[in-house]
């Protein structure tokens, strides 16, 4: 395939890109000293599923809102503009909806392996709350719980902030020494989670290519997209002696997800004889804060705007950065991104997170089965060079310049 069609894009609030080898390499070396990365063998009392939360009804919008930018600066205007997105559904975010169609599919898978685990789900913004679950799992005598996030990259955001709300709920529920919270690893390139991905790519493009407008490679161009977050959230992602570069681990993760996502499903395209190589990129969605802080870029509906004077006659937008449709699926991509798409006169697809599929939900188990069996780093399934990322976060891993060192679980001391 050629490389030059492939669209790289650094992050760009620098000018000076990425080096390509370089953001591998470092992960790789180390990755090879497994006996560091994975931990023993360790006997689990229950599972707690932790996610967002979203609020029910209108009246919860503004207090969820509230809970979710407590001391992040973000301005009035945006909390405004974001709730309108809640209120025009309802009031309701999909995301608890989906949380417990989740839990359900992994009590059923980790009974179908004749595993004998109790999960509890709990939020950080919206209740049932972390603490709520931990109070539930001591109460029923669990006392070693292996937390689960709905969330797969290394970032504040994504990975140490549920460590924090592990440890918040611990000292909230004094049961500090009492209860003990480990983390599954980073699951970004678990092939679990990464299958969803392919399979939706490419049946997006067998449709295009399929329709009436008979699109070929050339008309077409993937946009993988995930959460922005602060430049200086990204620069702190994953151990900094990796030497991810200044996107971090945040950004090297997305871009190695995403080589893997386009390598798999141009493989199975042509097979079915279709015209290729694709183009692609990865771009950022969901920008928050002031105008001021450099964030991750570029915008996807600004990149959109651009495609048509590319040649590009339909865009394909792989949501890698999400595990369900949540609202900032639904409302940034398909209303926003879609209405971009519209405006440049490009055909639109979205596909779909991993949800409750079935190889996720699978691979979901295996990842609590890893920790359970204390499987070896080199054991473990990880379909990029970058993984498998550790079991216990090093010390200082996405730490947040701009909330201050905040106590987390689950991490080595410093
Ligand atoms: C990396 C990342 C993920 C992906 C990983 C993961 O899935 O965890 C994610 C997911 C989500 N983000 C969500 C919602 C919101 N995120 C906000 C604000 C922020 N997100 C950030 C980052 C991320 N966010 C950041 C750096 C901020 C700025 C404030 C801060 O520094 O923390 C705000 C405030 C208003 C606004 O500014 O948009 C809202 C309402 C929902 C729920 C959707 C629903 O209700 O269905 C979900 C799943
Ligand atoms: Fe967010």
């Amino acid at each position: 395939m050629a490389a030059e069609n492939l669209g790289r894009k650094a992050p760009p609030a620098s000018d000076a890109p990425l080096a390509e080898g370089a953001v591998v390499s470092a992960a790789t070396d180390a990755v090879k000293d497994g006996a560091k990365w994975a931990s023993a063998p360790t006997s689990y009392d229950a599972i707690l599923l932790a996610s967002f939360g979203g609020p029910e009804g209108q009246d919860d919008v503004i207090p969820f809102l509230r809970n979710v930018t407590a001391g992040r600066g973000i301005p009035d205007a945006r909390l405004e503009e974001v709730a309108v997105h809640y209120r025009a559904h309802g009031g309701v975010s999909p995301i608890n909806e989906q949380n417990r169609e989740l839990l359900a599919a992994l009590e059923a898978e980790i009974a179908r392996r004749g595993i004998n685990l109790p999960v509890y789900w709990g939020n950080r913004n919206w209740g049932p709350y972390v603490v709520d679950a931990v109070h539930a799992a001591h109460e029923a005598g669990a006392t070693k719980l292996l937390g689960l996030a709905t969330s797969a990259y290394s970032s504040y955001s994504s990975c140490r902030q549920y460590r924090e709300d592990f440890a918040d709920a611990l000292e909230a529920s004094s049961l500090q020494g009492v209860v003990e919270i480990d983390k599954v690893r980073p699951y970004f390139d678990h092939p679990g989670f990464v299958e969803p991905f392919v399979e939706g790519l490419v049946d997006a493009v067998r449709d295009l290519a399929q329709g009436s407008d008979a699109f070929g490679a050339e008309d077409i161009e993937v946009l993988f997209t995930t959460h922005s977050v602060p430049m200086s959230d990204a620069a702190k992602s994953g151990p900094a002696e990796l030497g991810y570069g200044e996107g971090g681990a945040y950004f090297a993760q997305h871009m190695a997800v995403s080589e893997v996502v386009i390598a798999q499903a141009q493989e199975r395209l042509a097979e079915a004889g279709l015209d290729l190589p694709l183009h692609w990129q990865l771009v950022f969605q969901s920008r928050s804060g002031p105008p001021s802080q450099p964030w991750l870029e570029p915008d996807i509906n600004d990149v959109i705007e651009e495609l048509p004077a590319a040649g590009r006659r339909a865009v394909i937008v792989v949501p890698i950065g999400f595990v369900s449709d949540h609202m900032e699926v639904l409302w940034d991509l398909d209303n926003e991104a879609r209405e971009s798409a519209e405006t440049a006169g490009l055909a639109f697809r979205r596909t779909p997170t991993p949800g409750v599929h079935p190889a996720y939900v699978a691979g979901l188990v295996d990842l609590l089965l890893e920790r359970i069996n204390g499987v070896p780093a080199d054991e473990r399934e990880a379909c990029t060079d970058l993984g498998p990322a550790f079991d216990v976060c090093r010390a200082g891993c996405c730490e947040n310049e701009r909330l201050g060192f905040r106590p987390a679980v689950a991490g080595l001391k410093p």
